[in-house]
């Protein structure tokens, strides 16, 4: 098959190239965003008129932390439909028939019961410091279960919960939490510092699940048979949970960060810095049912992630 990766240089976009180079059975197909604006619904039709890839895997996003998410609402709404909606309409109308694209767990209302199964979707209100973002992997979802109905195509989404691993993001302000800290808390390790600040209470709970787990589940999801997904989606053909099933508060995950990391200071609390969702823990049995369960634990994942983290020059940290 010849597929398309978008968003190949990003930290998902990244390791499913690398599984898929691995498995060597596939033409592979990218373009950086210098190269393929996927905002531009003209740019994009003429690279799907051009390449016409046989199967289509969309990890291109505008991506970020609660931080992020807060400052820059209007972009991650607005860059994250434009780049589902070109993605996926010019795919279909050059003949993809298989789309496999990336949600996230903040799809779930803010008070969903936990943990959140798939049917949660659309049965509260959302966490306001990602509403945007949400609403537009929300329309994600329902461009794919849309146009499986009526077109009879099968395009399908995982619904990630956080991710982290090589690749990831480490900007000290936009990032996630745990690139934030596992910089912060290196930084303060080696400068010998006897404090160190974290966001928010502490208090509220986030599940990690690392970038080759994520890899892994999303090409298990894209080689299902139809007729298995259809099932596990019906009635709508609509979305699948990918997670650990378990998470840690925040300051646990800071106590493992500052283990791995070598750091011996104080912790303190930044509430003025928001908590968003309290917990938001994904109920990944139907990805259990259907046979793929994550392999790799958080300290191991964590420390995977410092390794790399450590082989990185500052420039190449400062360029994501
Ligand atoms: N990171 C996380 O914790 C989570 C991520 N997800 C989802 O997983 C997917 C991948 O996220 P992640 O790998 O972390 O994100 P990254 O920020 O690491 O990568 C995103 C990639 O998208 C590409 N991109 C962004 N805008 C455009 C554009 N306008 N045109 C073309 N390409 C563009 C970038 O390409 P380039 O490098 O060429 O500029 C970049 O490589 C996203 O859908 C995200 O919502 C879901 C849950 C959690
Ligand atoms: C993947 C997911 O990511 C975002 O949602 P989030 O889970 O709230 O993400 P986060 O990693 O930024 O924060 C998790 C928790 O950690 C606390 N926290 C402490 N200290 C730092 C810190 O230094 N940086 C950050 N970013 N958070 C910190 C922070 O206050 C919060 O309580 C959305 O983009 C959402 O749309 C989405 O999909």
């Amino acid at each position: 098959m010849k597929i398309y990766v978008a968003g190949h240089r990003g930290m998902v976009g990244g390791a499913i190239l690398r599984r898929l180079e691995a498995r060597g059975t596939d033409t592979l197909v990218t373009r950086t965003s210098a190269e393929l604006d996927l905002t531009d619904q003209a740019a994009v039709r003429a690279f799907f008129r051009e390449e016409r890839p046989d199967a289509v895997i969309l990890a291109a996003a505008r991506v970020g932390g609660i931080q992020a998410n807060n400052t820059y609402p209007a972009q991650f709404i607005h860059e994250n439909l434009m780049i589902e909606c070109n993605v996926i309409h010019e795919a279909y109308a050059s003949g993809v028939t298989r789309l496999l694209q990336l949600g996230s767990s903040c799809i779930y209302p803010k008070e969903a019961p936990q943990p959140m199964a798939e049917d949660a979707l659309l049965t509260g209100t959302l966490e306001p410091t990602n509403e945007p973002y949400a609403i537009a992997k929300i329309a994600g979802i329902k461009l794919c279960e849309s146009y499986n109905r009526q077109y009879g195509v099968d395009y399908r989404s995982v619904m990630p919960t956080n991710l982290y691993g090589p690749g990831d993001n480490f900007h000290p302000e936009n990032s996630h939490v745990l690139p934030a800290l596992i910089r912060r808390f290196h930084e303060a390790a080696r400068e010998g510092r006897e404090e160190v600040v974290i966001w928010g209470t502490g208090t509220p709970r986030r599940e990690f699940l690392h970038v080759d787990d994520m890899a892994e589940a999303s090409l298990f999801v894209m080689d299902l048979d139809q007729a298995t997904y259809a099932r596990e989606t019906r009635p709508m053909l609509s979305h699948i949970n990918v997670g650990t099933g378990s998470d840690v508060t925040i300051r646990e995950l800071a106590e493992t960060v500052a283990r791995v990391t070598g750091y011996e200071g104080r912790l303190s609390f930044d509430t003025t810095k928001p908590d968003g969702t309290m917990r938001k823990l994904m109920d990944v049995s139907r990805l259990a049912r259907l046979g793929w369960t994550a392999s790799i634990g958080l300290e191991e994942g964590i420390r995977g992630t410092y390794d790399w983290f450590l082989e990185q020059d500052a420039e190449s940290l400062r360029a994501k």
